[in-house]
């Protein structure tokens, strides 16, 4: 039997979410998507030939109803989908912080609900998706969220006092990146490198360093410590980082991060 899946709250990531899908093989005919202005319906129609509904015909049609829209909507996303949803849809949340006991309070007694913390390299199949089941979610609904998110780059999955931690880490994380990059590529403009070669140079490093993390199965410690030469010049880079805190700095965002992500559990913002 064909399942039906819907992206309710399709913006930014669930349009990413749904072009993998696509890309996957994933039929048009077999997407519903749902949006709040109607323009935005049009252009995802266009782009990718998908059906726009309501967030109640979604619910009745689809088997998989797939969360996409801010934590703050959750609520009043819930309240609409509610007289809709039966115990026999899977319903996936991609929200930071709202828990699966909030969606499930709002919903059927007994739908399964499982929480899904993707990020944006979706688009490019390189995202990377943490996955926590609800109190009633199976294994089977499980491995069908897998096979949603590991269309589009890996999975893991994780107990849910974990997502809080993890969308820090890695919801945010090619955040922190794109962050480090621009500022890279200032120091490049001063030291006095045209913005479009410090940008390319930086970035080329960034894709190297990302490869030779994934790929080489050596620790991060031990590949800076190849890049570090003795009286060299990264050792030099290296000291000033450590003097202005970077790594203390690292660890206070992450950690704002996550607390940033249990605040939203309300869904109050
Ligand atoms: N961006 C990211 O990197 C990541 C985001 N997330 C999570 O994904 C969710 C969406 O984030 P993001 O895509 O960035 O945000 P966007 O604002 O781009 O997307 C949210 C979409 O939901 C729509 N929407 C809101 N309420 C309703 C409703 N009642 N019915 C139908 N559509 C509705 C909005 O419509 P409109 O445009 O008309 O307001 C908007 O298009 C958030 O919960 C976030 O925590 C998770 C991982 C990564
Ligand atoms: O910033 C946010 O709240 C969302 C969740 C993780 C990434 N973006």
């Amino acid at each position: 039997m064909t399942q039906k899946v819907a992206v309710l709250g399709t913006g930014k990531i669930g349009e990413a979410l749904l072009s993998g899908m696509i890309r996957a093989g994933w039929a048009p005919a077999d997407l519903l998507v749902t949006t709040r202005r109607a323009e935005r319906a049009e252009e995802l129609r266009t782009r990718y030939g998908v059906d726009p509904v309501s967030n109640a015909d979604a619910a009745k049609q689809a088997d998989t109803l797939i969360l996409a829209c801010k934590p703050q909507d959750m609520g009043k996303l819930l309240d609409e989908l509610a007289p809709h949803v039966t115990a026999d849809r899977l319903v996936v949340s991609a929200a930071a912080g709202i828990t699966t006991a909030f969606i499930e309070e709002r919903l059927a007694d007994g739908t399964p609900v499982i929480r899904v913390m993707p990020n944006t390299p979706v688009l490019v199949d390189e995202g990377m998706s943490v996955i926590s089941a609800g109190s009633h979610a199976s294994r089977d609904d499980l491995t069908h969220a897998e096979e949603i998110f590991g269309a589009v780059g890996k999975t893991l999955r994780v107990p849910e006092t974990q997502q809080d931690a993890c969308t820090a880490l890695s919801g945010s994380g090619p955040a922190y990146f794109y962050y480090l990059v621009e500022a890279m590529t200032d120091a490049g403009i001063l030291l006095g490198l045209p913005r479009d070669k410090a940008h390319d140079l930086i970035v080329q490093a960034a894709i190297g360093a990302a490869v030779m993390l994934r790929d080489s199965g050596e620790h991060p410690v031990k590949l800076r410590e190849n890049v570090t030469s003795p009286a060299g010049t990264t050792i030099n880079a290296i000291r000033e980082l450590e003097n202005h805190g970077v790594r203390a700095a690292l660890i206070a965002a992450l950690e704002a991060a996550r607390d940033r992500s249990r605040q939203l559990a309300s869904g109050n913002g």
